[in-house]
């Protein structure tokens, strides 16, 4: 139950409609109790001879009243008491129940808004199908122990507190004897749901075991049939089916036992209700109408105390999911902004001997690096893939923190600046382009939080050299992207991720390899855009072709996460090192 505990904070932000739930549920009981005890009272009373019935204030007396009339009487109060319970039942599932959607609602969002306060490290750790099954399936656990799971814990206590009272009422010996059966039910069924819930488990694996199978046979057809392995790929679904049917099985073979061992249990309680019941009523220790009363209660209890098994392994599987939920909630973002201060930047980087390894890494993937720049300068970073350029804007960032050295920004450490001012005020193109499955233009718009009107949203698609290709769609910015929509080319989607850093009217923009799927004319026409554009001080570009650097005041070589090289194009060029080489070695390949 440690780990459910978390829960509390939610219990008593909702305590007054869960208090007035708990009422309800005390109110349809106290009714549905009256039932059994009014017939008691009307059998009771015909049976003595006695013409005057009372229920709950209210008096029949059947000598004035002829037989029919009566009967009718004793009809309408029957099913008064069952409409009034149900009406408090009507209540306590709108009450209860809804808390616990409340409550799945509010912890859904507290865990969607922590994923996003995480950083890149645990991002890494952890599987997107972890994080998915935290929010979806186990927070649906949870819920059912909020909902159905509590409901019917304060059902049972308050439905057992009054049935026992009216049953000692009646006779306590009778009640003892009847109620032995009921808890050696909750513990056959706690055991046998308990093998239930392990037997699905096992039945889900194999289940998606089967899917895994055939979605890669149907999305892998074609290698299948060129390789002729038809029969084996069969055989391997046939084995899968096996499994998987044997499970089944086994869980119809237990589901089987099952209701016929509670039938069995609850009978026992009758028998030993009309039994018992009936040799004390030769003592006159209990009446007739007793006896059917009890027989009333037994069956009024039986549910409740079925349900008690059921409860329990839904309060366990809660409590596991919950604890999983813990460990995401409880996990803190490595790097935290601890400055609100206002911070505009001016333009100035330096980079003062940093080293950066990854975790996990043998080597540091940047080596002792220094460099500067200063404002209105557009720097490069070109170098063999895996030099380390992607890692520098990493770290410019805060994504991560080098081990030695230091960042400034206009002259101040990075970790003492505002970092949420200073990532407001960048824009990033990162190397893997990703677009929603939404229309263009709300893509673009997706860079900043502010409201922009659809003519800004024009410019800088037009900066970016993409709106005479979005206009080109049916539907134009509106055209939508992904599964429900069409697909865009590679280089069509990385001028997209382009227009959205843009749309942040950035001070500094970070472009990290993202000219590599456009035509070298068209990278010309954007990164000429982009040189006058007002809005940006520094640009730095990250690329392994000097095309797309060529015009950059400085330029940074990189090699094996070293500076191997720093210049202008034409100072490299003279230089006759790594750049020379890497320049004549593009031209070659571009001239065949
Ligand atoms: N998340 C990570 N965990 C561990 N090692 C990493 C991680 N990301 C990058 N590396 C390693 O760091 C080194 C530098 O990677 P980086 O992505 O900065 O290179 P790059 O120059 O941008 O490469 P490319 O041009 O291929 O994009 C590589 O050896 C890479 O394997």
């Amino acid at each position: 139950m440690k780990s459910l505990r978390y829960l509390n904070k939610y219990f008593l932000k909702y305590k007054w409609l869960l208090l007035l739930g708990t009422l309800f549920v005390v109110a349809s009981n106290y009714f549905y109790i009256k039932m059994p005890v009014f017939l008691k009272d009307v059998i009771d009373s015909i049976i003595s001879g006695n013409n005057d019935v009372e229920v709950i204030g209210l008096h029949i007396d059947m000598e004035t009243n002829n037989v029919v009339r009566a009967a009718l009487y004793i009809g309408v109060i029957y099913l008064s008491l069952a409409v009034i319970k149900g009406i408090f039942v009507f209540f306590m599932r709108q009450t209860i129940i809804k808390v616990s959607r409340f409550i799945e609602f509010d912890l859904k969002n507290e865990i969607y808004a922590h994923y996003q306060v995480l950083g890149y490290k645990f991002y890494k750790k952890n599987s997107t199908g972890d994080l998915m099954n935290r929010i979806a399936e186990d927070v649906s656990h949870v819920r059912m122990y909020l909902g159905p799971g509590i409901m019917y814990n304060i059902n049972l206590v308050a439905l057992f507190a009054m049935t026992v009272y009216q049953m000692i009422n009646i006779n306590a010996w009778l009640t003892l004897i009847v109620l032995i059966p009921l808890p050696i039910m909750s513990y056959l069924i706690y055991k046998v749901s308990e093998r239930i819930n392990a037997v699905s488990l096992q039945a889900q694996k194999e289940q998606s075991g089967l899917s895994t199978i055939v979605q890669e046979t149907f999305s892998g057809i074609r290698v299948v049939k060129a390789y002729g392995r038809e029969s084996e790929v069969n055989e391997r679904f046939v084995g899968s089916t096996k499994k998987y049917k044997g499970k089944l099985m086994k869980l119809v073979f237990i589901n089987s036992l099952f209701q016929p061992t509670i039938m069995c249990l609850i009978g026992l309680s009758t028998i030993l209700a009309i039994y018992v019941g009936g040799l004390f009523s030769f003592t006159g220790e209990v009446s007739f109408g007793g006896i059917v009363a009890f027989v009333s209660f037994v069956n009024s209890l039986t549910w409740p105390f079925a349900s008690l098994g059921w409860l329990t392994s839904i309060i366990q599987r809660a409590e596991a999911s919950q604890a999983r939920i813990n460990e995401f909630l409880h996990e803190q973002p490595e790097i935290v902004n601890e400055n609100h201060r206002e911070f505009t930047f001016r333009g100035k980087i330096e980079f003062r001997n940093v080293t950066f390894t990854y975790e996990g890494a043998n080597e540091p993937a940047i080596k002792n690096l220094s460099f500067t720049i200063l404002p209105g300068e557009n720097v490069a970073f070109v170098g063999r893939t895996a030099s380390g350029k992607s890692t520098i804007l990493k770290l410019l960032m805060r994504q991560v923190e080098p081990q030695h050295g230091e960042i400034l920004i206009d002259d101040q450490p990075l970790d003492s600046i505002n970092l949420d001012l200073f990532r407001d005020q960048t824009g990033i193109v990162p190397q893997e382009v990703f677009l929603f499955s939404d229309t263009i233009a709300n893509n673009i718009r997706f860079g900043t939080n502010e409201t922009v009107s659809d003519e800004e949203v024009f410019k800088v698609a037009e900066y970016a050299y993409v709106r005479h290709n979005i206009e080109a769609f049916d539907d134009g910015f509106n055209t939508m992207l992904g599964e429900r929509g069409v697909n865009l080319s590679g280089g069509q989607k990385q001028r997209v991720s382009i227009a959205r850093a843009l749309i942040r009217k950035p001070k500094l923009l970070l472009l990290d390899d993202c000219l590599s799927a456009v035509d070298t004319e068209t990278e010309e026409i954007i990164l000429k855009h982009l040189k006058e554009d007002r809005n940006v001080l520094n640009t730095i570009i990250v690329s392994h072709r000097i095309s797309s650097l060529r015009n950059a005041q400085k330029i940074i070589v990189l090699d094996n996460g070293e500076k191997v090289e720093e210049g202008s194009h034409e100072q490299l060029i003279n230089a006759e090192g790594v750049y020379n080489d890497m320049y004549i070695k593009q031209l070659a390949e571009e001239n065949i």
